[in-house]
């Protein structure tokens, strides 16, 4: 047997601990031991509440004392039976028994209908709606009837706390309460209204008071009063101070009977030793409740929601309480007790249903306060400083969360972004390559194309003759007015009829054919036209030179510069070099051009720089081109050309250096010859060749006869220098028409500098011009005789472009007789040659009778004569051979 230990508990009362229930040290101080002596003195109960383990309690009292527990059963029915009757009076008959059980009246009054009918009947709008009885048909809508009842309860229980009338708990109501005497609440409560209604009815004239109301008017005590009610307004407990001061109650009931004991709204009777007892177990349960709350709190800072406040709530104390409490209780005392204590609970777990719905409903607020807001509130409305805290939680929580969700989405648009841009830049990069394949397929046509453009253009320009002459007359200029002119006829074939008025009939007239003539109207442009096709081959790598030749004064200046630097007037020099560098232009993806120029003179034989100020004392030598970078006059100027009026300047500088003298033909003759050369240098970007071309553009002197000049001395010597050069020009053209192999290029400086341009693959153009009047005859026929016999060959092979069909054949038969004539030529040749080798072997073979007919004189004559027979014969032999044999080359045998 364990020892009891015996303690004093708060109100002094000694506490008695059995060891046998196995309380912790905490519990032993909290357990309450205490004897009644109720005054029956023989009611000594032992109660002990233990843990099985299971979480039951168990209850082990000894119940005694009978006669008090069927004076309070009689005491209660009686209460019923009063509440019942009247209740029916007031709202109509419930079908309830004369005397009803407990539980048929709580049944009766379970979905809360009569009490809402009673409270309004008694206070009309009191609980403004009412739920109506109906039968539930499924299961579901039972679930609704049921909730809807408790919703007729609720209103009612509001209802009558608005009254400031005794209440109780919606769970004594409940069919499954355990309390026994719950519905003794309700019906105190049934009473409490039958007389507030009663004051009411007597005209609400004495201040209410319902201690007194509640008596029968006989002065009987109608309504004993139950165990929460206050029977008697003297008797306050011992200790209702300090439950006050401790509890601090919300509110306070006015009437004098009843007071309000507290925050759980708990109605106690001061003089009923249960109820003081009543008293010490609300005043410790609220303090544990209150500890627990504080705790739950603390623990909800630390976790989130309701559901970590009840993990952290431990139910250790409350049933150690509860141990405490029933310990030592008398056993009528027991059912009170638990009544209490299940009331206490279910109004701790309905305050906490309530504060957590409430907490969640602030959560869900601020949630969608967010998610309008898109940031949440800081500002946590409400005294709740957990609740405020939690905010703060769930904010920072929340904004991790919108951040990460801001930023998914920002990584998704990227990568979607991401993902369009590669597919747009790979289609991009598709088109770009098959662009790049065209363009490179194109480049390579094109390419292809320029080059056969070239070789064909080229091609052209070799059918049309390497070296072609273009006529051309000046006008009769200022002054001559009314003289009579040499030019009787220009054809449109490049006909030109000279006509000698001194001379008549056949004499007086001599036609001759060039590639073209220009009368006396044709324009500088058009005289160009025909020379521009001449330019393309120099960027071609071609050698070209267009040279001017005539008499002082017949134009040659005028045809190679221009009379001046008007457009219109711009001479072969200007627009050929200006086409040069268009062309090269157009040719800039294709060939890099280099292009430079040099001016030299050739005054007296003699080679001088006309684009140095010292010019004149500065003697060039020409050289073979191949050594010196294809350049014949390596030590003359060169200047780099980029554009046009870069030329004009380059040009105004040579002539201004050019030696020029007043003759009797021309006030400012050129007594030089001057070259105007273009060297071009082109890159073939593809493929790195380089082109090398070059442009001579010679003005050459007067090629008037000294007689005519008139020139003496100086001039006299000039003259002779240039007819010495010129008459050399036309040996080294005339040994090209006649492809001598020997061209005379270093007869004179001029054709020793145009060698390259004379010959091979140089493209040749003459300019002829002659003076239209008759002074001029004897000039002009002389120089258009030069340039029959340059364009002679070249000239037939022009003109064989121009011939119609007849003539060409003809032609082509004459070409054919003369070619078997020439056959024939050589076979009769050859027959001759045959015939007279016979001739001369019949008369080695007549010699060789003779000496074998003679007589021997020796032996040693004899051999030798032997040997020399038979020599003869083998020759005599070997020519009988060749002349059975025709074809054979004697003469080569030979
Ligand atoms: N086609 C033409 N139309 C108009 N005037 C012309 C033409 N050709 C030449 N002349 C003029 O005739 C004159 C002589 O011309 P230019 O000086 O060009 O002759 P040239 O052959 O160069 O003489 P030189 O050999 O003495 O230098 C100039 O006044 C020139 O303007």
């Amino acid at each position: 047997m364990a020892p009891e230990i015996a303690s004093k508990n708060v109100f002094g009362s000694n506490i008695f601990c059995n060891s046998q229930t196995e309380l912790s040290p905490e519990e032993r101080t909290l357990s309450i031991g205490k004897a009644h002596d109720h005054g029956s003195g023989n009611v000594q109960r032992s109660s002990r509440i233990f843990d099985n383990g299971s979480g039951c309690l168990k209850v082990d009292s000894v119940v005694s004392d009978m006669n008090l527990a069927s004076r309070k059963a009689e005491e209660a029915a009686n209460r019923r039976i009063q509440a019942s009757c009247w209740l029916q009076q007031m709202v109509g008959p419930l079908e309830l028994p004369l005397e009803p059980s407990e539980e048929e009246l709580r049944v009766c009054l379970q979905n809360g209908l009569s009490l809402c009918r009673l409270i309004n009947k008694v206070h009309p709008g009191a609980v403004p709606k009412i739920v109506e009885n109906f039968v539930p048909s499924s299961p579901m809508e039972g679930a609704l009837s049921a909730f809807q009842y408790f919703e007729n309860v609720r209103n009612f229980l509001v209802a009558i706390e608005d009254l400031k009338l005794p209440s109780f708990e919606a769970s004594d109501l409940e069919q499954s309460s355990l309390l026994t005497g719950s519905v003794a609440k309700v019906v105190d409560c049934v009473l409490a209204i039958k007389a507030f209604h009663e004051w009411k009815q007597n005209g609400e004239s004495a201040p209410w008071k319902l201690g007194v109301l509640l008596r029968s008017p006989g002065g009987a005590n109608m309504c004993s009063p139950g165990p929460f009610m206050n029977g008697s307004n003297n008797n306050k407990p011992a200790n209702t101070a300090a439950l006050k001061s401790v509890n601090q109650p919300r509110k306070r009931w006015a009437h004098s009977e009843f007071e309000y004991s507290g925050e759980y709204g708990i109605h106690l009777p001061e003089a009923d030793p249960v109820s003081v007892w009543i008293r010490e177990i609300s005043f410790k349960v609220s303090n544990i409740f209150q500890m627990q709350n504080t705790s739950n709190e603390r623990h909800a800072l630390d976790s989130h929601g309701a559901k970590n406040g009840q993990k952290c709530t431990s139910p250790q104390p409350l049933l150690n309480l509860v141990r405490t409490v029933l310990d030592n209780k008398k056993p009528e005392e027991i059912p009170k007790v638990v009544e209490f204590m299940l009331r206490k609970v279910m109004e701790e777990f309905e305050r906490r249903t309530v504060l957590q719905g409430e907490q969640v409903k602030e959560l869900e607020n601020i949630l969608e306060n967010v998610h309008k807001q898109d940031e949440p509130s800081l500002k946590v409305q409400g005294p709740n400083k957990c609740l405020s805290l939690k905010h703060e939680g769930l904010k920072v929580l929340f904004d991790q969360l919108q951040q990460v969700k801001r930023l998914k989405a920002a990584s998704e648009s990227t990568k979607q972004d991401v993902l369009k841009l590669q597919v747009h830049w790979k289609e991009q990069m598709e088109k770009l390559e098959r662009h790049f394949q065209k363009l490179a397929a194109s480049a390579a046509g094109y390419q292809k194309v320029l080059e056969e453009n070239r070789q064909l253009y080229n091609q052209v320009q070799d059918l049309k003759g390497n070296i072609r002459v273009y006529c051309r007359i000046r006008p009769f200029l200022n002054g001559e007015a009314g003289r009579k002119g040499t030019v009787d006829y220009i054809g449109e074939n490049g006909q030109i009829m000279i006509v000698n008025p001194k001379k008549q009939g056949k004499d007086a007239t001599r036609s001759f054919i060039f590639n073209k003539v220009f009368g006396t109207s044709a324009s500088q442009e058009e005289v160009f036209l025909d020379t521009q096709p001449l330019i393309r081959s120099v960027l071609d790598g071609y050698n070209v030179c267009i040279f001017a030749y005539g008499q002082t004064g017949s134009g040659k200046t005028y045809t190679m510069s221009g009379p001046n630097s008007s457009s219109e007037n711009l001479g072969v020099n200007y627009r050929a070099l200006n086409d040069l560098f268009q062309i090269s232009q157009a040719r800039r993806d294709v060939f890099k051009y280099h292009i430079g120029v040099q001016m030299i003179e050739i005054y007296n034989e003699q080679v001088r720089d006309l684009l140095t100020t010292d010019g004149a004392n500065k003697k060039l030598e020409i050289r073979n081109n191949s050594q010196q970078n294809g350049l014949n006059v390596p030590d003359a100027t060169m200047l780099s050309v980029n554009h046009t009026p870069d030329v004009l300047e380059v040009m105004k500088m040579g002539y201004k250096n050019r030696t020029v003298g007043s003759t009797a033909l021309n006030e400012r003759s050129s007594r030089s010859h001057s070259i105007l050369t273009v060297h071009v240098k082109g890159t073939d970007m593809s493929s790195g060749s380089i082109l090398r071309g070059c442009l001579h553009l010679v003005d050459l002197a007067g090629s008037e006869r000294v007689d005519k000049s008139e020139a003496t001395g100086e001039r006299l010597k000039e003259a002779q220098h240039i007819n010495k050069s010129l008459s050399a020009l036309g040996d080294v053209i005339s040994a090209l028409i006649q492809k001598s192999p020997h061209i005379p290029y270093r007869n004179s400086k001029l054709t020793q500098l145009l060698q390259d341009a004379l010959g091979g693959q140089a493209k040749t153009l003459m300019f002829v011009h002659i003076n239209p009047d008759l002074e001029s005859y004897g000039e002009t026929m002389s120089t258009l005789k030069f340039a029959e016999r340059v364009a002679s060959v070249e000239l037939g092979a022009a003109r064989s472009n121009k011939e119609c069909g007849e003539v060409r054949d003809l032609k082509e038969q004459i070409t054919s007789l003369k070619d078997a004539l020439a056959k024939k030529d050589t076979e009769i040749d050859r027959l001759s040659k045959l015939k007279s080798m016979k001739a001369s072997s019949q008369q080695l073979s007549c010699n060789t009778e003779k000496l074998k007919t003679k007589p021997q004189r020796n032996s040693g004559e004899e051999q030798e004569r032997s040997n020399e027979t038979n020599l003869l014969d083998e020759a005599d032999i070997f020519l009988n051979r060749r002349m059975d044999c025709p074809n054979y080359e004697l003469t080569e045998d030979l």
